[in-house]
């Protein structure tokens, strides 16, 4: 499907406190970010500092104290729970660290979660998972379950469950924190061509200054703010003009 400029997510002056009192934390103080539709966004800085919160504000997960986060025409910081909750479904995927797969399930069952919860037939759901699983090259172990995969190929099935509804944002939360360096470099490659083959945005929390380099922009956040900035350079062919 084809990007519209409504698919530019917007997130104006975001703030986030848990807790009242002398026990307050002010996790998100003031946050605004635009994150255009087929753009790939790292979030850094040091523990603490907001990006899991920020990351769960700007997919509707969390409900910010205040501030507004704009996409498609609605608000997710005012829309109601069971709204927001449905738009989730149907226009965001997600990678955690862990992948967070059911152990008892097939991985092409696993893959197929989302669309069989947004009421695709069971056939064509397992129909439409098992082709994402061929394009990331796990072709011959659908059947497998959870556990009998390696923690790259694992990782893979957690990226074709996030992509099989076609979302215009991807977002993934520490997604090679749990990898050694070569699997996590083979998963993010996958991740980042993948969600560019779908037109999806992504937004990806790391630690990894490896993995901001795959993003075609980095924030870098201390003490619930953004402090930094960095738009990747084009890439240029060496030595000549093409
Ligand atoms: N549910 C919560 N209740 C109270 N405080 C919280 C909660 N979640 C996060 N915090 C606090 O908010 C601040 C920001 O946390 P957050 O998890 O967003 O940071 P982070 O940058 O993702 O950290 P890390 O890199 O360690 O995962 C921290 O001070 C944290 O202790």
């Amino acid at each position: 499907m084809e990007a519209h400029h409504t698919d530019r997510l917007v997130a104006r002056d975001l703030t986030q406190v848990y807790g009242d009192g002398p026990f307050a934390t002010r996790a998100l103080d003031g946050v605004g970010l635009i994150v255009e539709p087929g753009e790939s966004v790292a979030i850094m800085g040091p523990s603490g500092s907001g990006k899991t919160t920020l990351l769960h504000v700007l997919a509707g997960i969390l409900t910010p104290t205040s501030g507004s986060v704009g996409w498609r025409g609605a608000d997710l910081a005012t829309l109601p729970d069971t709204d927001r909750t449905r738009l989730r479904r149907t226009d965001f995927g997600f990678v955690f660290q862990s992948g967070r797969l059911l152990p008892e399930l097939p991985a092409v069952e696993n893959a197929a979660l989302p669309l069989m919860l947004a009421g695709v037939p069971r056939a064509s759901a397992v129909a439409i998972a098992r082709a994402e699983l061929g394009r990331l090259g796990l072709g011959g172990l659908e059947e497998r379950r959870p556990g009998e995969l390696s923690g790259g190929q694992a990782q893979r099935v957690a990226i074709a469950r996030a992509l099989v509804g076609h979302p215009g944002v991807i977002f993934a939360d520490e997604p090679t924190g749990a990898l050694d360096q070569t699997t996590g470099q083979e998963v993010l490659s996958v991740l980042t061509a993948a969600a560019a083959a779908n037109g999806a945005s992504l937004v990806i929390v790391t630690h990894d200054a490896g993995v901001a380099r795959h993003c075609t922009r980095t924030v870098t956040m201390r003490d619930g703010r953004i402090v930094r900035e960095h738009v990747a350079a084009p890439r240029t062919v060496p030595g000549g003009a093409l």
